[in-house]
């Protein structure tokens, strides 16, 4: 049985709603809930990302306070569980989902969410979805959401998870999968970056099925994590001297201090593998730095401003033009020379920098807390490619760096064949040395048994990042 202290239960309901009869009423007015469904709408039809089409609907529709906390905890939160929601609604279904129209669908999800992971009560998560359904596709679509809602309040979360989930003692990934709402290849990937910490499984996907807190950088040499903490109403990170941990609530791009410059919203876990490359000890000339993937700058900058105070110089490469242009904003008046190219072959001088950061592309499997609908978009079929351009970007930063430099390979992702496959290929292939990583992030508990760091959120509240450093033959 798995336990969500962090989620509230909610009291069984003793009956199921009745279905209203009587004439068709319209819709309430519900603009929470009608942001969500809308949003879950333009992820369904057109790929697009939830954190960046509802901000944009609470604002055109001026939905603010209360409405605009529930519209966020419905989207993000439906949207996270919909492979549980799924297996749950095709339970209580008397057809196949794949042919329920997309509409009825997305409510039918929203509506399952509040049933079983809210404290809304039932009647009024039934009531609502029925009047979504009716407003968008009439009496007979409603009568339809009617008699699924009712199914699905016969049981709580634990009870349906028991009924749809593989067998726990057979199939104990699956189970967990389907118990924390994940895709089982995902799960399974967990669980081998997990190796001997394996046992761990339902503390890492329960943990990464929660919302992640906000963590703010501070601008090295402008403001300490102390002050920026004092400023913000946050409180200081543990492990990275710049992080500052936010209360919940609020959009950060608000806050003064970031609008400032003096702080960038950036996963302390960022921070941790951006900071492990400053942290390595290098023999010769520390001057010139370079992050090889660097956009939209969020590692670029903190670089940036390390560079600035240590006298180096720091360029960034990447290769999308919108983000590149991303990354010069955010860069604002730091010394950083931003260049538009391929790091594969960006043109840059060979054996020319003392320190690079490869902050590859992946599958971000590491940071899907922070994007609801993408552990149900991403495919195993997206790793291979991933990992081919990861090993052709970790060669191309060894070929840059000088003899006796230092790469930084990081990804925000545990799977294995993008983590320590890619490290242990390209080190084999080019002869670079590992270097035991654990060392760059002192005071970090949990680091496993190296030479590589995979953070975890269940262990270091961070998104599951991996970093490794390898260091050029001399
Ligand atoms: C994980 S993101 C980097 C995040 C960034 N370092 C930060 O902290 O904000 C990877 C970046 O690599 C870029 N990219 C993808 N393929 C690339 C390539 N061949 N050469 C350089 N950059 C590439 C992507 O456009 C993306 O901006």
């Amino acid at each position: 049985m798995t336990q969500r202290s962090s989620r509230p239960s909610r009291p069984r309901r003793p009956h199921p709603p009745r279905r209203r009869t009587g004439p068709v009423r319209p819709p309430q007015d519900d603009p929470a809930r009608q942001a969500a469904l809308d949003t879950l709408r333009a992820v369904r039809q057109r790929d697009a990302y939830a954190n960046l089409v509802l901000p944009g609907l609470l604002r055109e529709r001026r939905i603010t306070s209360r409405d605009a906390a529930l519209a966020t905890e419905l989207t993000y939160g439906t949207l996270r569980a919909q492979g549980l929601l799924d297996a749950v609604l095709t339970a209580c279904s008397d057809r196949p989902l794949s042919e329920v129209d997309g509409a009825v669908l997305d409510a039918l999800r929203l509506g399952a969410y509040q049933l079983l992971r809210t404290r809304v009560p039932a009647h009024a998560a039934v009531a609502s979805t029925v009047d979504l359904v009716r407003a968008e596709r009439g009496s007979g679509a409603a009568g339809f959401a009617n008699a699924v809602l009712r199914r699905v309040t016969e049981q709580d979360e634990q009870g349906w998870v028991e009924e749809v989930a593989p067998d726990e003692d057979t199939d104990p990934v699956g189970y967990l999968a389907m118990a924390n709402a994940h895709p089982r290849w995902i799960a399974q990937a967990f669980a081998e970056a997990l190796g001997s910490r394996g046992e761990s499984l339902r503390d890492a996907l329960a943990a990464d099925d929660t919302r992640p807190s906000v963590h703010l950088a501070a601008r090295p040499g402008e403001v300490t994590s102390d002050e920026l903490a004092a400023m913000t109403g946050g409180e200081p990170a543990p492990y990275s001297p710049y992080g500052v941990r936010l209360e919940e609530g609020g959009d950060p791009g608000d806050l003064e201090a970031v609008r400032e410059r003096l702080a960038a919203v950036q996963d302390e876990g960022s921070q941790l593998c951006a900071l492990a490359l400053t942290r390595v000890p290098l023999e010769g000339p520390d001057a010139r730095w370079l992050d090889l993937c660097a956009g939209p700058g969020g590692k670029a900058v903190l670089l940036g401003a390390l560079a600035a105070l240590s006298g180096a110089d720091m360029e960034a490469v990447e290769k999308a033009p919108h983000r590149a242009e991303l990354v010069r904003k955010a860069a604002g008046d730091l010394p950083i020379t931003v260049h538009v190219a391929d790091g594969r072959d960006s043109g840059l001088p060979a054996g020319s920098f003392d320190r690079v950061l490869v902050d590859a592309p992946c599958t971000g499997l590491g940071a899907l807390r922070r994007r609801p609908e993408a552990r149900w978009r991403r495919q195993p079929s997206d790793v291979a490619p991933l990992a081919r351009l990861q090993r052709e970007l970790l060669t191309a930063a060894l070929e840059l760096v000088r003899p006796g430099g230092v790469v930084a390979y990081v990804v925000c992702t545990p799977h294995l064949s993008e983590t320590v496959g890619v490290v242990a290929d390209v080190a084999r292939r080019t002869g670079a040395e590992r270097v035991d990583t654990r060392e760059f992030f002192p005071g970090v508990p949990e680091l496993g048994d190296g030479p590589q760091v995979q953070l975890w959120p269940h262990l270091h509240g961070t998104d599951a990042m991996f970093c490794a450093v390898l260091r050029r033959p001399a």
